[in-house]
């Protein structure tokens, strides 16, 4: 069974807003709305693919109560942690005709010293049933930056493969816990990095040294770009055709479960990543966020080209 872990989930939504203009009010159709957060986003397309992941993290007041109710209707079991601050909302504008996508995140909800110790247990009765957990996402503020590098240390010392997506401090640190597979996009490398990463090269170079560090696998998303996979021995570059592309929003966390499914049903490593990208690239064609059709990933898998990199 695959675990997912979303420490900061968020009600999502998103508005289709041409032209979309700073100092200006705009009239939109009603947002699109979904239980998000990226671990969540992550388990609707594990759903997607036929698998049945089991969803933890801190959900609060109406909104958590909201997102609760949704997971029931897709189909998706939990068992998350109650809180007594509200789940945050997160806005997306999407501006088709400029290609912008702009977004605004509300800041975590407080969680408690007895609410973290309470997750902390929830998350080790999984370690019977878990053969692969996700971790993504930031983390509510109160909770240590060395959260998920703990995490991922529990994980480790039960040999259950940690998949870790996130960024900042929390992901500097969470490298110290040797997770399984990181998956940065190029910004959250540069960052890490501290210094621009200019060249395909440069990422690659800052990748192997993340693996150097104990990190089995970097998966570096480039958006339009395709991807990257960085392991010790091998490094795999996935050519993605142009698509049309309607809602990028959540095409990491579509990677992540592509990745994750082709990890537990035991593709090869090429496969894994050719299953990534087509799960990324499925969800940035559809609408809703973190949603994907298998019609579709059957035609992508086609067209995506993976090179080895020496
Ligand atoms: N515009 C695009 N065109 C083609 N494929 C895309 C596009 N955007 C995303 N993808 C696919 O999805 C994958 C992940 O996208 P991206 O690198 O944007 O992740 P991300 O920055 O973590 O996204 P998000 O934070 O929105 O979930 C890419 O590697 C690619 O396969
Ligand atoms: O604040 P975080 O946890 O880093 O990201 C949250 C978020 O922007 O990421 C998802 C898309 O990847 C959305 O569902 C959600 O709103």
């Amino acid at each position: 069974m695959i675990v997912t872990v979303t420490l900061n989930p968020a009600i999502d939504i998103s508005y289709r807003v041409n032209n979309f203009k700073i100092n200006k009010g705009h009239r939109v159709e009603n947002g699109n709305k979904t239980a998000g957060g990226k671990g969540l986003n992550v388990s609707r397309v594990l759903k997607q693919l036929g698998e049945h992941p089991h969803c933890l993290g801190f959900l609060g007041g109406s909104n958590g109560k909201w997102i609760k109710r949704q997971l029931e209707i897709e189909g998706l079991e939990g068992s998350f942690t109650q809180i007594k601050e509200e789940t945050r909302t997160c806005l997306a504008f999407i501006d088709e005709e400029n290609s912008t996508q702009t977004e605004l995140m509300e800041k975590c909800p407080t969680v408690s010293e007895e609410e973290k110790e309470e997750f902390l247990e929830t998350y080790q009765q999984q370690f019977k049933k878990a053969t692969l957990i996700i971790a993504s996402g930031s983390l509510p503020s109160w909770l240590d930056s060395s959260f998920y590098k703990d995490m991922s240390k529990l994980a480790k010392e039960q040999n259950i493969p940690f998949i870790l997506d996130t960024s900042g401090e929390p992901l500097k640190l969470g490298i110290e816990g040797n997770p399984f597979l990181i998956k940065p996009n190029q910004e959250e490398l540069t960052q890490f990095a501290g210094k621009e990463l200019k060249t395909m090269e440069d990422m690659v170079e800052v990748a192997i040294r993340i693996c150097n560090q104990g990190v089995q696998n970097v998966l570096l998303s480039l958006g339009e770009g395709g991807a990257i996979l960085v392991r010790k021995d091998v490094i795999l570059k996935a050519n993605i055709p142009s698509i049309p592309v309607v809602n990028p929003v959540g095409s990491g966390d579509s990677m992540i479960a592509g990745m994750a499914y082709s990890i537990n049903n035991n593709l090869v490593l090429e496969e894994c990543l050719r299953m990534a990208c087509a799960c990324g690239m499925a969800n940035a064609m559809e609408e809703k966020t973190g949603f994907v059709q298998s019609q579709m990933i059957k035609q992508l898998l086609k067209e995506i080209n993976i090179t080895s990199i020496d």
